[in-house]
This record gives structure tokens, C-alpha cells and sequence, in this order.
């Protein structure tokens, strides 16, 4: 069980976007996804999420290769994606936004609003680590728990991967901390979490694994206990790369 992309290549017209990527995550493992602006990040998660078809390269899903035409697709083998904007309903409370496109209704047509504050409850305080009232408008609510709503519309429907869009940007430090806190209760209900983030010291704080792009390239890949901030601060710069690529230096006896 596992994403796992392999040789992936996207080109907008003549710009090669990114080249040859290997990509894998897996069921109850926090994947971060760094890099600086233009590396390559998006466009690697926009292939796994059906937003983009890749040039070349092969997307596995749970031991079946899969080529996504649409989000819908990627999304019912089990991928979903949330982007940084979360596209909330500021005038909708919290349960009809976890419902968003697929209220309950009865056989009449009447929406079952009980049914889906309770069902809506249930998944936000499954991740949350702060109680959140699925009675209050979206608009009131804190960035961090914006986050957690936005992910109870995709986690209570069957999907088992999640890519995070630089979750914790533009939040206060104890929204980014209760973000971090969701992400790491997804990782113990077993699923596969995807975190792009600029934000190193969130990376080391929230993953198991950080994988580094450069120039549309795998830069590196660490094992966060084992990496220090220095050595992925460098992978991202690129700097690493090149110390390992450069030639030996010349004999100069
Ligand atoms: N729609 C597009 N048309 C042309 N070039 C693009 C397009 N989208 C991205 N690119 C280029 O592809 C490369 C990779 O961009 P991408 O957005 O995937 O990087 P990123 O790591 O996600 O950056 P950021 O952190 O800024 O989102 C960059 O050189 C970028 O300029």
C-alpha cells in the first residue's frame, strides 16, 4: 500500500516545470514536500491530484497504476487535496460547509440538518484537539480551525491520501500549532499525508520523512529524526547538489 510516482515529467510549453521525479508516500507516514519558490512542488502535486497529466513518468496507488484526467478521479481512488486558498463558505456554518455538494436531504428533498451537524461534529473532533461548533459561521472561526473544516469535508468521505498546500502559512503560531497537531492525528488514523511547506522548522516538527526540490529535480531525501536543519536548509538552496556533484578538487602538485 503506497503512492508511488516514479520518473515524473511536466513542461509548460518550453519551461520544464520538473523532470524525472520519484515520489512515494505511505499509509501513516507525514511526507514534507520542500522547496523554494518555482522548485517544482506544485506541479508534482497537481499530477498526483489530477489537476495536470504528467508528460512521462508512472503513478502506482495502493499497487494499481492510475493516470488521473480529473480531481474527481484522483479523488475517488482515495486523493485528496487541499489548497492553501480551502475554498470555505464564509456565509455557511461548519456542518454545511463539511457538506458542501453533498448535503443529506430526505427522500422529499429536505435538507437532514441534524443528521449532518452530528456527522459533521463527529469527524472535527475525531481531529481536532479544540472543540469546534458546527452551529458557527465559517467567517468566525480561527485560521487553524478553517483548516480542520476544510479537512473534515474531504476526510469523512473515504479518501486514505491527503496533500496538505502549505497548511500552517498565514497562521498565527498557535493556529500553525494546531494545525500541526490535526496533521499528526491524520498520521495516526493510518493516513498518508503529503505537506508541501516552506516552513522548515514545521517540517521537522510534523514529518517522518522531508523530500527536497530544486529546479524541478529531487534535491534530497531525509529521514527528519536523522536530518539536521542545516543539511535541509542547504538541500533547498541547492548547495548540497552541487557539493556533491563537483569534481574532486584538481591535483594541483
Ligand atoms: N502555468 C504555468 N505556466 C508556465 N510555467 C509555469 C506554470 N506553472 C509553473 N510554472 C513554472 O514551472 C516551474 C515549477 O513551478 P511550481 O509552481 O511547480 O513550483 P513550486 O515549487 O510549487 O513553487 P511555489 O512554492 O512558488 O508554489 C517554475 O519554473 C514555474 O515558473
Amino acid at each position: 500500500m503506497a503512492i508511488e510516482m516514479t520518473g515524473i515529467s511536466k513542461s509548460y510549453g518550453a519551461v520544464k516545470a520538473i523532470e524525472g521525479v520519484d515520489f512515494t508516500v505511505e499509509p501513516g507516514e507525514i511526507v514534507g514536500l520542500v522547496g523554494d519558490n518555482g522548485a517544482g512542488k506544485s506541479t508534482l502535486i497537481k499530477c498526483l491530484s489530477g489537476v495536470l497529466q504528467p508528460d512521462e513518468g508512472e503513478i502506482v496507488v495502493d499497487g494499481q497504476r492510475r493516470q488521473f484526467r480529473t480531481p474527481n478521479e484522483a479523488r475517488a481512488a482515495g486523493i485528496e487535496t487541499l489548497y492553501q486558498d480551502l475554498a470555505l463558505s464564509d456565509g455557511l456554518n461548519v456542518a454545511m460547509n463539511v457538506f458542501l455538494g453533498r448535503e443529506v436531504t430526505t427522500r422529499g428533498g429536505w435538507l437532514k440538518f441534524r443528521e449532518m451537524h452530528e456527522h459533521a461534529s463527529r469527524i472535527i473532533n475525531r481531529f481536532s484537539i479544540r472543540e469546534v461548533e458546527t452551529t458557527t459561521y465559517v467567517k468566525n472561526i480561527s485560521g487553524g480551525q478553517r483548516q480542520v473544516v476544510a479537512l473534515a469535508r474531504t476526510l469523512g468521505f473515504g479518501s486514505r491520501y491527503v496533500i496538505l498546500d502549505e497548511p500552517t502559512s498565514a497562521l498565527s503560531p498557535a493556529a500553525a500549532d494546531e494545525v500541526i497537531e490535526v496533521v499528526r492525528n491524520l498520521r495516526e488514523e493510518g493516513f498518508g499525508v503529503v505537506m508541501i511547506t516552506h516552513n522548515v522548522p514545521h517540517a521537522f516538527e510534523t514529518t517522518d520523512r522531508i523530500v527536497v526540490m530544486h529546479l524541478g529535480e529531487i534535491a534530497g531525501e531525509r529521514v527528519t529524526r536523522e536530518a539536521t536543519h542545516q543539511e535541509i536548509v542547504s538541500l533547498v538552496m541547492g548547495a548540497q547538489r552541487i557539493a556533491d556533484e563537483s569534481p574532486p578538487p584538481a591535483d594541483r602538485s
